[in-house]
């Protein structure tokens, strides 16, 4: 990460609204850097849009998402990750490197950004895979890869909706070890899920949405 002084992202009075259906109206709302957090909610709570207004990808109808220190952008330290992410169609290795020249990576020789791309490619598991076409990857190979990818752009906010629908317990183990690492570096991780597994035993902390109020 850029700085080690921790972000905090906070809103007042935020509210979100589809024509005149108010999906949440929620006053007051922290969320510290290094912080973990799972957001709880039934089907059609709006725990996805609250994750996209978060992460700058969605405007609310009212109230605003600020980060401190003012002057920074909640678009460009949060990192929305979808439950079915999309990706290049070319190999696994490129969707890593098509992001890293779009990003940070541009100031690097080719040794070392080989390098960081192969120690990416170790975190998530899929040294073996890196030649292979990204679509053919399973739904647990897909996650990590997004995840690796993201990881190059150095969020210091990452949102997951649903990491891990659709996983096996091998796949969850996997993904919650690949996000305790990035807890250790002090990221904050905001995720959704329907069940209670290890990933969401990584997060201390629970946001319950319920009837368009979020219970902190
Ligand atoms: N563009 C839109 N226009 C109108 N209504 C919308 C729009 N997007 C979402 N909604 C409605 O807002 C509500 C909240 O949706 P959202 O996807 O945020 O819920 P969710 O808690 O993430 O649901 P799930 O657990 O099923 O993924 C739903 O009732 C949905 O139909």
């Amino acid at each position: 990460m850029k700085t080690t002084t921790p972000m905090l992202l906070q809103a007042r009075q935020l509210q979100l609204k589809y024509r005149r259906r108010v999906i949440w109206d929620i006053p007051q709302l922290y969320w510290h850097q290094g912080e973990s957090i799972y957001l709880r909610g039934i089907n059609g709570s709006g725990k996805t849009s609250l994750m996209k207004v978060i992460a700058g990808l969605q405007s609310p109808s009212k109230g605003q998402v600020k980060l401190n220190p003012s002057g920074h952008k909640p678009a460009n330290n949060c990192c929305y990750l979808h439950q079915h992410p999309w990706l290049f169609s070319n190999s696994v290795r490129n969707n890593l490197l098509i992001t890293g020249h779009s990003h940070h990576l541009k100031g690097l020789n080719h040794q070392q950004l080989n390098r960081q791309l192969d120690d990416l490619l170790v975190w998530a598991g899929l040294m073996e895979l890196a030649e292979q076409p990204a679509r053919t990857l399973s739904g647990g190979e897909r996650q990590r890869l997004a995840l690796a990818r993201a990881r190059l752009i150095q969020p210091r906010f990452w949102l997951l909706d649903e990491p891990t629908a659709s996983l096996d317990e091998q796949s969850v183990q996997r993904l919650a070890l690949m996000l305790e690492e990035l807890q250790q570096q002090g990221v904050g991780l905001l995720l959704t899920s329907h069940q209670q597994n290890a990933v969401t035993e990584l997060c201390s902390q629970q946001w319950m949405l319920d009837n368009g109020q979020l219970h902190i």
